[in-house]
């Protein structure tokens, strides 16, 4: 039975989720990194939210993690590279508090307008200050959103209906989604020059870091209010605090900051600046849903290998599952054929797939014929970062799905380019559940591809197959199974061979001489 760790404050719908799903699990919120190190071996899966950061070294200690699932939107407490390298699927759950998050800038937005925290001190205070306490309108001002995707759209949704002007800067957003949503696409600059309100709703990247620098934030409009409820880091807090200062901002709301949690920070006690302690996501129902579907997503993963969400391995749904998991099997065997054959560096990899396989999600396919085919060069290759290390090695991949008929129900075909040219192989599954190779090199030859094979290119001429065979018997080496299959009568030949042990280099350079030999090869499946 897989077993999960809870390691953040989640609601306890997460916890029966994995009950009624048969997922053992410990709940252990607000442990050290060395607590959480220390124990983290032991578990399959992990659930959190903001507060666990799982780094390069606790993922070090994961000797059995599979997956890593964020009860939340953001994903920058967990290092994702690493994970992917260990072959940890990374999900999160990018719509469960999106509303509440829009809602929670919206809230902001208003305490500045309207000074709210700063006047319910007074009153509480006994003040009664009502001429303290002037606020503005939102009414006819104009709203920037920097990043309008989930959650800035909501709060565009939100802001128009509060008959606000709204305008955003998000390179990914194309004209026709902001004519859709009504809003103006405009660059940030011109945001910047135009808006009385301005909202942050992206993640923290390298083109994020400081969108809202010194620099951005003396381009604003004097007056202007700003609220950051996506990361802290998108604002540069130092230069907000001079220019709440000196009155340029009349108001910021800060629910992220560059260092949480935030025990103190030179902003605190600043005239027109609100703070709350990353709230965004803190409702009753956002945390109800995240932790539903982190559980869910956990759960399928960790029973089924239903991949949703995941933000390193490409998506799979619970009922394509167990219909593409024999191919995942066949895949990497071809890829790592393909790999073992390849002569010179792949500079290209095409993955066909025909019949029965053309209705299947090619992704996980695709993924794992890469991952057999990087075997040979790398020790850490796995279905999660496959894609990515051949990406790097600019290795291009190409995916074909043919509607036409074939002489198999399924098949999967591999072609890799070196070099030296194009060579393809090709397998099906027997009786939809067993690999198997149909062709090699466009040559028809049938082999189960398991334990150690020998591969031997030649050109077909009576008696050779003797001499293989006593080759291999002087040699003391067992064939298992010999497969054949040639061009043509005459032409360019195949054996493959199933062998029991090892087969030690003398053989090969013994076989390599026998007459009309092209090709040998040691084969690992
Ligand atoms: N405060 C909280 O508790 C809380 C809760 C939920 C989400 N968040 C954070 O809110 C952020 C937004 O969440 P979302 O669900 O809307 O994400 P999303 O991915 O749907 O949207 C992000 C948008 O940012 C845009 N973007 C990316 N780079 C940009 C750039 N350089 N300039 C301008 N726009 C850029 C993207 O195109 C995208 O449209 C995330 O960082 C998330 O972690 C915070
Ligand atoms: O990215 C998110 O989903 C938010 O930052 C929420 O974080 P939390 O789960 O720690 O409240």
């Amino acid at each position: 039975m897989p077993k999960v760790l809870i390691s953040d404050k989640m609601s306890p719908k997460a916890a029966a989720i994995f009950k009624e799903r048969g997922v053992e699990f410990d709940e252990k919120p607000g442990l050290t990194k060395d607590e959480l190190k220390a124990i983290i071996g032991q578990y399959d899966g992990l659930a959190i939210r903001s507060a666990t950061k799982v780094t390069a070294d606790i993922l070090e200690a994961a000797t059995n993690l599979k997956v890593v699932g964020r009860a939340g939107i953001g994903v920058d407490n967990v290092d994702i590279p690493s994970a992917s390298a260990k072959g940890v699927v990374v999900m999160n759950t990018p719509f469960g508090n999106s509303i509440t998050t829009a809602e929670h800038a919206i809230a902001l937005m208003f305490a500045l307008a309207r000074q709210l925290p700063e006047a319910d001190a007074s009153t509480q205070a006994g003040k009664w200050e009502k001429n303290r306490f002037m606020g503005v309108e939102v009414t006819g001002k104009t709203l920037g959103l920097i990043g309008a995707g989930n959650i800035g759209s909501i709060v565009a949704e939100r802001a128009l209906g509060l008959k606000m002007k709204v305008v955003a800067f998000d390179p990914f957003l194309t004209p026709e989604r902001a004519e859709d949503i009504g809003i103006e696409k405009v660059e940030l600059d011109q945001l910047l020059a135009r808006a009385d309100f301005i909202t942050l709703h992206t993640p923290l990247t390298d083109s994020t870091r400081n969108i809202l620098s010194r620099d951005n934030l003396l381009k604003t409009k004097k007056g202007v209010r700003i609220v950051n409820c996506a990361r802290g880091g998108l604002i540069d807090e130092a230069a907000l605090k001079e220019l709440l200062d000196s009155g340029h901002i009349a108001g910021a709301a800060l629910d992220v900051f560059v260092t949480e949690p935030a025990h103190e920070s030179p902003l605190f006690g600043t005239p027109g600046f609100i703070s709350t302690p990353h709230l965004g996501a803190s409702t009753d129902e956002a945390q109800v849903n995240v932790a539903i579907q982190v559980a869910e997503q956990i759960s399928d993963f960790l029973l089924s290998g239903a991949v949703t969400n995941a933000l390193n391995v490409p998506s799979l749904s619970a009922e394509e599952a167990p219909r593409v998991r024999p191919y995942i099997e066949l895949a990497e065997k071809l890829g790592l054929l393909a790999g073992q054959l390849a002569k010179g560096a792949i500079s290209h990899v095409t993955v066909e797939v025909e019949g029965a396989a053309a209705e299947l999600n090619i992704k996980p396919i695709t993924s794992a014929v890469i991952t057999g085919l990087m075997r040979p060069i790398s020790d850490t290759v796995n279905m999660v970062n496959a894609v990515h290390i051949a990406r790097e090695r600019d290795i291009g991949i190409a995916e074909v799905r043919h509607e036409r008929e074939t002489d198999y129900h399924t098949l999967l075909r591999v072609t890799v380019k070196t070099e030296e040219g194009e060579r393809s192989v090709a397998g099906t599954l027997f009786g939809m559940k067993h690999p198997r190779l149909v062709e090699l090199f466009g040559i028809k030859v049938e082999a189960d591809l398991d334990g150690s094979m020998l591969f031997i290119a030649n050109e077909d001429k009576p008696g050779f197959i003797g001499k293989v065979g006593s080759a291999l018997g002087e040699a003391n080496v067992n064939i298992g199974t010999f497969h054949l299959g040639r061009r043509g009568q005459g032409g360019e030949a195949i054996l493959l061979l199933s062998v029991d042990g090892d087969i030690a280099d003398p053989l090969l350079w013994t076989l390599c001489k026998l007459d009309g030999v092209k090709d040998v090869k040691a084969l690992r499946f």
